[in-house]
């Protein structure tokens, strides 16, 4: 800021340090968040396959995409953003269901 007085050194180390320190607490939120969407979406893998529906559900997708947008922008997110992570998440959990199904496939075929 133009106006503002410099802070003194050791003021600013502790203000990173107040502000890093919430960072790691909201990453390890991110990461446990993560850990259980992909616990969800295991399952999910594994109902499709034993029911022999497709990996990838591209309408579903379409809504959630939709969704978060729409959240990122109440949010003050940049909804740009907020899609290309969701992608990325998706396209993990299809390339999971991908793995579950061939699986389940060839477990079929030797029975
Ligand atoms: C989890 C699902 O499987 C896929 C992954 C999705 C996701 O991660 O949100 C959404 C749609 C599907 O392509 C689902 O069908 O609900």
């Amino acid at each position: 800021m133009e106006n503002s007085q410099p802070l003194p050194e050791e003021a600013v180390l502790e203000e990173l340090q107040r502000l890093r320190s919430s960072i790691d607490n909201l990453d390890a939120a991110l990461v446990h968040l993560l850990a259980e969407r992909f616990k969800c979406t295991q399952e999910v893998g594994r109902l499709k396959a034993e029911h022999r529906l497709p990996p990838a559900d591209p309408e579903r997708e379409a809504r959630q995409i939709r969704r978060l947008r729409g959240l990122a922008e109440e949010s003050k997110l940049d909804p740009v953003f907020a899609e290309r992570f969701l992608n990325f998440i998706i396209a993990e959990v299809v390339r999971h269901h991908e793995l579950i199904a061939s699986s389940m496939s060839e477990s079929r075929a030797r029975n």
